[in-house]
């Protein structure tokens, strides 16, 4: 049974870009990493797709010929999916064992939060024996203010609340923070205590911030795994999490690196960073 991670998170929080950085890491370790384009409005995709969403049903074919808008248009192409599931099932069992599969969702939250439409992709998936984790991406931006960190935050807790599924929150584009503020607030491990460190703080709604950044922690939302496409460090890091997440490691084989043809053998480490400067 293979291993997947659904990869879900805000429109622009950074999925895609996340799914194309694991995948060249996945390249260099002579790790079989596969991405799963479920989202039926994706344009310009990065990577290599193994499966794409888009081959049965996309968004702006159901606009132009069932007359829906964006919104409804992507309802409509999930649940064409979920009705059509065993082109799904037929795809994911040409995967091996040890192949890791990130699905790359839509981005628009509602899919999560108020349609049972991914609940039951999930449900489906799981019936395969596919083994799945949740990276809900969380974008930095995100700690600037309070606001919004308690925004994205709750966005991931109300997503995860529908997915029964280990998970993980990646805190996306980290290198876009400056670098003590990333340190310090990995560092403080308490929404509660970074939200008092924040001067932005709206007096008004003190009381209840509080309150859900005692929450936040009573549910470990803090537990935040930082990620940027121009670390080189970060999909091992990601990768390492999402496999404790699904015991991946005990069942893959020790994987040795790949023999460039002709040339010395390369450290996967120093080949792969090599790769992620020449994509800057
Ligand atoms: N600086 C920086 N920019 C990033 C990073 N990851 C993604 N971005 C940028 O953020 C934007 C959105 O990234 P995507 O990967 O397309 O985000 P997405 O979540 O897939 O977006 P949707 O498909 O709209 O749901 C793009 O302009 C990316 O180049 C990162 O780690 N650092």
């Amino acid at each position: 049974m293979p291993f997947g991670v659904l990869v879900i998170g805000p429109a622009g929080a950074g999925k895609t870009r996340f799914c194309a950085a694991l995948q060249t890491y996945g390249d260099v370790q002579s790790r079989s990493i596969h991405v799963i384009n479920l989202d039926p409005a994706a344009e310009d995709i990065p990577y290599r797709t193994d499966v794409d969403v888009r081959e049965i049903v996309t968004v702006d074919d159901a606009m132009a010929e069932l007359k829906f808008g964006p919104n409804g248009g992507l309802v409509y192409c999930m649940e064409y999916l979920l009705a059509h599931s065993e082109w799904l099932e037929e795809k994911l069992l040409a995967f091996a064992p040890e192949d890791t599969i990130l699905f790359d969702c839509p981005g628009q939250l509602e899919l999560y939060t108020h349609v049972p439409v991914m609940p039951r992709l999930v449900a489906l998936m799981q019936r395969w024996d596919t083994r799945l984790c949740v990276a809900y991406m969380m974008d930095s931006v995100s700690l600037g203010e309070p606001s919004k960190f308690i925004a994205g935050a709750l966005a991931g807790l109300s997503a995860m609340l529908q997915l029964p599924l280990p998970r993980l929150t990646v805190l996306s584009k980290t290198d876009l923070l400056a670098p003590d503020v990333l340190e310090e607030f990995l560092e403080i491990g308490s929404a509660t205590t970074f939200l008092q460190t924040c001067d932005n703080r709206n007096t008004k709604f003190l009381k209840l911030t509080t309150v859900i950044a005692n929450l936040l922690d009573d549910h470990s939302l803090l537990s935040y795994v930082p990620f940027s496409i121009h670390d080189e460090d970060s999909p091992s890091h990601v990768l390492t999490y999402a496999d404790q997440l699904t015991q991946y490691t005990d069942e893959a084989e020790v994987r040795i690196p790949r023999d460039i043809e002709g040339e010395e053998e390369e450290d996967p480490d120093t080949a792969f960073k090599a790769l992620m400067h020449h994509h800057r």
